[in-house]
């Protein structure tokens, strides 16, 4: 594998889930694949999980991680091509990548979407600059409309926690305050439609996301009907797809309780507000998978640039 930047670069995901637990299982089994290479985060926005969960999956194998918060510490990267710069720029994306490259063997990259113009954030113009600019692989931390190493993540989770053949997935929509993107609910879909689930979303009337990432994916606007039989329920807040980045509506009765899932597990990427998306007896009990799913992010990280390092 070259790039790892959607979860249609995963071939086999059962064959992933099983590498991946066999990494968990010895973690520094690989240590002297990555001896001598480096890997730079380049971060564009915030992060605790996938900055650190990364860092321990390059340490796993060996290898030398370099962390740079682009945004604020690096110049202004201008992405435009053909750009008089005569802005608050002052260094093009075609340098920048080319520069990193000198220094790393892979680069990570985390840059959300403006959540105001659509046909920019599903152009994906960060990530796929840094795969046209720089020279060598380039690893998706989150991006404008995706965050596979979240998905893999969680599709090894609930591979792990499993208790029949086909368990039954919802996707749950919740409330937020804020407008928040749609990429780890594109990444997850992606993800339990490779798998053999039976797999549903739950989200209000004008918040279905986009038909091309949930297919034939069944799509309810009630919640409860969604959760009948549930075994995971997988929670995640995302402004509106139709009406682009807005927040239409902050209906609390879409919060995931106790009473609402049963005996299904709870899931979520984190970070999570307590008591608006998910009440604290939900989180505050074995039901909650939260934990353990962060805890997977360094092995779905390890996997990914295990794979990546091998075809070095
Ligand atoms: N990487 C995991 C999620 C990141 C981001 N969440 C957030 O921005 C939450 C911010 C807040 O709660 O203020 C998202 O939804 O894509
Ligand atoms: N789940 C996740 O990506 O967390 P961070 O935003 O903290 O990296």
């Amino acid at each position: 594998m070259k790039h790892y930047t959607s979860i249609e670069d995963i071939e086999d995901i059962n064959s992933w889930i099983a590498e991946a637990k066999a990494l968990k299982g010895s973690p520094l089994k690989h240590v002297e694949l990555g001896k001598n290479k480096t890997i730079g985060l380049l971060f564009f926005n915030s992060s605790l999980r996938t900055r650190l969960s990364t860092q321990k999956a390059a340490l796993n194998l060996g290898m030398n991680p370099i962390v740079m918060n682009v945004s604020g510490d690096a110049w202004g990267i201008e992405f435009g091509d053909g750009t008089v710069m005569n802005g608050n720029k002052a260094e093009h994306i075609k340098e920048a990548a080319a520069v990193v490259s000198q220094y790393c063997d892979i680069i990570a990259v985390r840059a959300f979407p403006t959540l105001t113009d659509k046909a920019k954030d599903e152009s994906e113009q960060v990530m796929n600059a840094f795969k046209k600019y720089a020279s060598v692989p380039i690893v998706n931390m989150e991006s404008a409309t995706g965050h596979p190493l979240q998905g893999l993540t969680d599709a090894l989770t609930i591979a792990e926690h499993a208790k029949v053949d086909r368990p039954k997935v919802v996707l749950s929509w919740a409330p937020h305050i804020k407008a928040l993107p749609h990429a780890v609910a594109n990444s997850f879909i992606q993800a339990m439609q490779k798998m053999d689930v039976e797999f549903v979303i739950a989200n209000p009337e004008g918040y279905d996301l986009n038909r091309e990432i949930t297919k034939e994916t069944p799509v309810y606007h009630n919640q409860e009907e969604a959760f009948k039989d549930a075994d995971f329920v997988y929670t995640k807040n995302w402004s509106s797809y139709e009406d682009y980045g807005k927040v239409n509506n902050t209906d609390p009765s879409w919060m995931i309780t106790k009473d609402k899932i049963g005996k299904a597990k709870f899931m979520h990427c984190l970070p999570v507000r307590r008591n608006v998306v998910v009440e604290d007896a939900v989180l505050d009990t074995d039901s909650a998978l939260v934990i353990e799913q962060a805890n997977n992010r360094t092995y779905a990280a390890q996997l990914v640039l295990k794979k990546i390092l091998e075809n070095l």
